[in-house]
């Protein structure tokens, strides 16, 4: 039997349990203190406590959150850390190159840092960065393990400007952890550790429009390169990160608009969230009457709308096999401030106040997409996931009072 020492004292953002009543250690009550054997070199979190079986869980939720590059992910965390408040920024005094972002709440990594192949090794090899081989696995599930655990790690970090892989950083246990990139969703073993999970799914046309948008207008890219790089990405795309979007809570899927026939500016989208049923911690969303089928074009006295107006749909559907409600939105919006009258029409939208969607929706008005579905469905997760994360900790917290009551 391998020998248990105190590896560290952890009083905060920690459950320990242990299997039978035991004497307390050193003056620390069960609850802080960490618990390690050692095997191997790796410490693992259960160990014996004084003639009690000690095991802890950190309090660490973890949300996953998958797309290609340049797909909206950072507008979307942008969206998310502020609905719990407080500015993200980089780990202080760190590298500056980092590709994470720490505020009071949560905390987002980007799982570039668990590529395993840095720019050359994948020109040398002849993979790009979607393929699995390209990627450390294991060590992506171990950390993401640990901090759920409530044990902090030294991560690795991708540098996107050098293409080369830095010294780690620090990443203590966040009360939300987000892993956001190519793969949150791939490997089994890190999927089993997720909370909860979204899937950006932006349709090749939209992309390309984006693209053109970011790599022509902002970095200077020819057309022709942008498309060639869309090109030699798709294969690994369609066979390791769009397969990803079966397994998620919640996918965002944009696509160019029905409203104007044969379109193919790319600049009106018609976006779908859609929600799978049955999630703990997570009610779908519903326009008017949940579980029935709406359409709606809310235009007229209430709704400015300039052509080509704005369409929303809502029912029931299947998706991979799942049952999901689907909520639609075609089109956009002239005034923001009239988002009220759409937002009082919602059920289920998990806001502290009435109108805080408009509210947080006119706050960011100036980041791509807040006048269409895109902000509002991406607005409207994050504050599911504001919801979902206070009922699990409200459901850690009672746990112990069941216990003495019982
Ligand atoms: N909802 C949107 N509406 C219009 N354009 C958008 C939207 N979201 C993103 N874009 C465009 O796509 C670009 C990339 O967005 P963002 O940086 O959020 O994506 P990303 O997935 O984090 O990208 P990367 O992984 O390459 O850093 C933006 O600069 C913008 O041009
Ligand atoms: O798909 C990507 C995720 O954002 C990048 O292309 C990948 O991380 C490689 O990065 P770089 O092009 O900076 O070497």
């Amino acid at each position: 039997m391998a020998v248990c020492t105190v590896y560290t004292v952890q009083p905060l953002n920690s459950s320990c349990s242990i299997s039978s009543p035991t004497k307390t250690h050193m003056g620390f009550t069960p609850k802080q203190v960490f618990f390690y054997t050692s095997s191997g070199g790796k410490k693992t979190k259960s160990g014996r406590f004084r003639g009690g079986e000690i095991t802890c869980s950190g309090d660490t939720i973890v949300i996953g959150l998958a797309a290609d590059s340049g797909c909206g992910k950072s507008t979307f965390m942008r969206r998310l850390t502020s609905v719990f408040g407080g500015a993200a920024s980089p780990p202080k005094g760190g590298n500056p190159d980092s590709n994470t972002l720490i505020s009071d709440t949560t905390t987002v990594i980007c799982l570039d840092d668990y590529h395993s192949l840095d720019r050359t090794g994948r020109k040398e090899k002849g993979v790009t960065a979607l393929d699995p081989r390209a990627n450390d696995f294991d060590l992506m599930y171990e950390q993401v393990k640990a901090l759920k655990d409530g044990v902090a790690v030294e991560k690795p970090i991708y540098n996107h400007v050098s293409g080369l892989l830095d010294p780690p950083e620090l990443i203590k246990p966040p009360k939300i952890l987000v892993i956001e990139g190519l793969h949150p969703m791939y490997d089994q073993r890190v999927r089993d550790l997720l909370d909860f999970s979204i899937y950006l799914d932006i349709s090749n046309e939209v992309k390309f429009a984006w693209k053109i948008q970011r790599d022509m207008a902002e970095r200077g890219h020819s057309l022709e390169s942008i498309k060639a790089s869309i090109e030699a990405r798709k294969p690994d795309f369609d066979a390791y990160i769009d397969p990803q979007k079966q397994y998620a809570d919640a996918v965002i899927e944009v696509l160019p608009t029905q409203l104007i026939p044969d379109d193919n500016e790319g600049k009106v989208l018609r976006v779908k969230l859609i929600m799978k049923e049955g999630v703990k911690y997570f009610n779908p969303v519903y326009l008017f009457d949940e579980g029935s089928t709406i359409s709606w074009i809310p235009c007229g006295r209430k709704l400015t709308c300039s052509y080509p107006g704005i369409k929303f749909a809502y029912g029931p559907d299947a998706y991979f096999g799942h049952e999901v409600s689907v909520l639609e939105m075609d089109g956009q919006f002239d005034r923001l401030d009239e988002l009220i009258y759409v937002e009082s029409h919602l059920s289920n939208i998990s806001t502290k106040f009435y109108g805080e969607i408009t509210q947080q929706m006119l706050k960011h008005a100036d980041f791509p997409g807040s006048n269409n579905g895109t902000g509002l469905f991406q607005t409207i997760v994050g504050l599911k996931i504001r919801d979902l994360f206070e009922q699990i900790a409200a459901n850690k917290a009672s746990v112990p009072l069941e216990a003495t009551k019982a």
